[in-house]
Protein backbone atom coordinates (compact mmCIF):
# COMPACT_ATOMS: atom_id res chain seq x y z
CA UNK A 1 0.00 0.00 0.00
CA UNK A 2 1.53 3.85 -0.50
CA UNK A 3 0.55 6.01 1.78
CA UNK A 4 0.94 9.63 2.02
CA UNK A 5 1.73 11.13 6.00
CA UNK A 6 1.33 14.34 6.60
CA UNK A 7 1.31 16.56 9.96
CA UNK A 8 1.39 20.10 11.04
CA UNK A 9 3.80 21.08 13.72
CA UNK A 10 1.16 20.71 16.70
CA UNK A 11 0.25 17.07 15.70
CA UNK A 12 3.75 15.89 14.84
CA UNK A 13 4.06 14.12 18.30
CA UNK A 14 1.44 12.76 17.73
CA UNK A 15 2.51 11.54 13.98
CA UNK A 16 5.33 10.27 15.51
CA UNK A 17 3.45 8.13 18.31
CA UNK A 18 1.28 6.77 15.66
CA UNK A 19 3.72 5.71 13.23
CA UNK A 20 5.47 3.98 16.15
CA UNK A 21 2.07 1.83 16.82
CA UNK A 22 2.01 0.48 13.61
CA UNK A 23 5.41 0.15 12.42
CA UNK A 24 5.39 -3.07 11.41
CA UNK A 25 2.58 -2.37 9.02
CA UNK A 26 4.18 1.04 7.73
CA UNK A 27 7.26 -0.84 7.09
CA UNK A 28 6.06 -2.92 4.57
CA UNK A 29 4.30 0.31 3.05
CA UNK A 30 5.26 2.39 0.36
CA UNK A 31 5.65 5.71 1.89
CA UNK A 32 5.99 9.32 1.26
CA UNK A 33 5.33 12.87 3.47
CA UNK A 34 5.86 16.18 3.58
CA UNK A 35 9.40 17.13 4.44
CA UNK A 36 9.52 18.10 8.02
CA UNK A 37 6.82 15.04 9.01
CA UNK A 38 8.75 12.43 6.97
CA UNK A 39 12.44 13.45 8.81
CA UNK A 40 10.98 12.83 12.19
CA UNK A 41 9.61 9.93 11.11
CA UNK A 42 13.01 8.19 9.50
CA UNK A 43 15.12 9.66 12.46
CA UNK A 44 12.03 8.75 15.22
CA UNK A 45 10.74 6.09 13.86
CA UNK A 46 12.94 4.37 11.52
CA UNK A 47 10.70 4.39 8.36
CA UNK A 48 12.23 4.83 4.85
CA UNK A 49 10.09 7.62 3.49
CA UNK A 50 10.48 9.62 0.55
CA UNK A 51 10.63 13.33 1.80
CA UNK A 52 8.76 15.77 -0.49
CA UNK A 53 8.82 19.45 0.32
CA UNK A 54 7.56 20.89 3.34
CA UNK A 55 4.17 21.97 3.53
CA UNK A 56 4.26 25.22 3.51
CA UNK A 57 6.63 24.85 0.07
CA UNK A 58 4.71 22.70 -1.52
CA UNK A 59 4.56 19.57 -0.38
CA UNK A 60 0.69 19.24 -0.21
CA UNK A 61 0.36 19.88 -3.94
CA UNK A 62 3.17 17.20 -4.38
CA UNK A 63 1.30 14.80 -2.91
CA UNK A 64 -2.07 16.08 -3.83
CA UNK A 65 -0.64 15.60 -7.74
CA UNK A 66 0.05 12.05 -6.93
CA UNK A 67 -2.89 10.87 -5.77
CA UNK A 68 -4.61 12.67 -8.46
CA UNK A 69 -2.45 10.19 -11.00
CA UNK A 70 -3.35 6.92 -9.53
CA UNK A 71 0.40 6.97 -7.24
CA UNK A 72 -1.32 6.91 -3.79
CA UNK A 73 -3.38 4.74 -2.17
CA UNK A 74 -4.39 6.78 1.43
CA UNK A 75 -3.58 9.83 2.88
CA UNK A 76 -2.99 10.39 6.63
CA UNK A 77 -2.95 14.26 7.32
CA UNK A 78 -3.01 14.96 11.03
CA UNK A 79 -4.78 18.72 10.37
CA UNK A 80 -4.30 21.00 13.76
CA UNK A 81 -7.65 22.64 13.57
CA UNK A 82 -6.55 25.30 15.92
CA UNK A 83 -3.43 27.03 14.41
CA UNK A 84 -3.74 28.80 11.12
CA UNK A 85 -1.91 27.79 8.37
CA UNK A 86 0.18 30.36 5.31
CA UNK A 87 -0.84 27.06 2.86
CA UNK A 88 -4.33 26.98 3.80
CA UNK A 89 -5.15 26.68 -0.02
CA UNK A 90 -2.64 23.95 -0.96
CA UNK A 91 -3.96 22.02 2.04
CA UNK A 92 -7.55 22.81 1.02
CA UNK A 93 -6.72 21.45 -1.93
CA UNK A 94 -5.29 18.02 -1.03
CA UNK A 95 -8.67 17.26 0.80
CA UNK A 96 -10.44 17.93 -2.05
CA UNK A 97 -8.15 15.76 -3.82
CA UNK A 98 -8.50 13.32 -1.56
CA UNK A 99 -12.64 13.71 -2.34
CA UNK A 100 -12.55 13.84 -5.89
CA UNK A 101 -9.97 10.59 -6.37
CA UNK A 102 -12.01 8.94 -3.85
CA UNK A 103 -8.79 8.38 -1.39
CA UNK A 104 -9.28 7.28 1.78
CA UNK A 105 -8.01 10.94 4.28
CA UNK A 106 -7.64 9.92 7.88
CA UNK A 107 -7.27 13.79 9.33
CA UNK A 108 -7.37 13.19 13.27
CA UNK A 109 -5.98 10.75 15.07
CA UNK A 110 -9.11 8.62 16.06
CA UNK A 111 -9.16 8.15 12.05
CA UNK A 112 -6.00 7.27 11.56
CA UNK A 113 -6.17 4.99 14.08
CA UNK A 114 -9.13 3.24 12.55
CA UNK A 115 -7.79 2.87 9.45
CA UNK A 116 -4.00 1.72 10.28
CA UNK A 117 -5.85 -0.82 12.41
CA UNK A 118 -8.06 -2.00 9.49
CA UNK A 119 -5.39 -2.02 7.24
CA UNK A 120 -2.95 -3.69 9.22
CA UNK A 121 -4.90 -6.23 9.46
CA UNK A 122 -5.49 -6.71 5.83
CA UNK A 123 -2.29 -8.32 5.80
O1 LIG B 1 2.46 21.85 6.54
C1 LIG B 1 2.30 20.67 6.42
C2 LIG B 1 1.08 20.13 5.83
O2 LIG B 1 0.17 21.10 5.44
C3 LIG B 1 3.32 19.71 6.88
O3 LIG B 1 4.57 20.01 6.33
P1 LIG B 1 5.88 19.52 7.06
O4 LIG B 1 5.77 18.05 7.25
O5 LIG B 1 7.02 19.87 6.15
O6 LIG B 1 5.95 20.26 8.36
Amino acid sequence: MRIALIAHDGKKADMVELAREFQPFLAGCTLCATGTTGGRLQHEVGLTVECLLSGPLGGDLQIGARLAVGQVDAVIFLRDPMTPQPHEPDINALVRACDVHDIPCATNLASAKLLLAQWSQRG
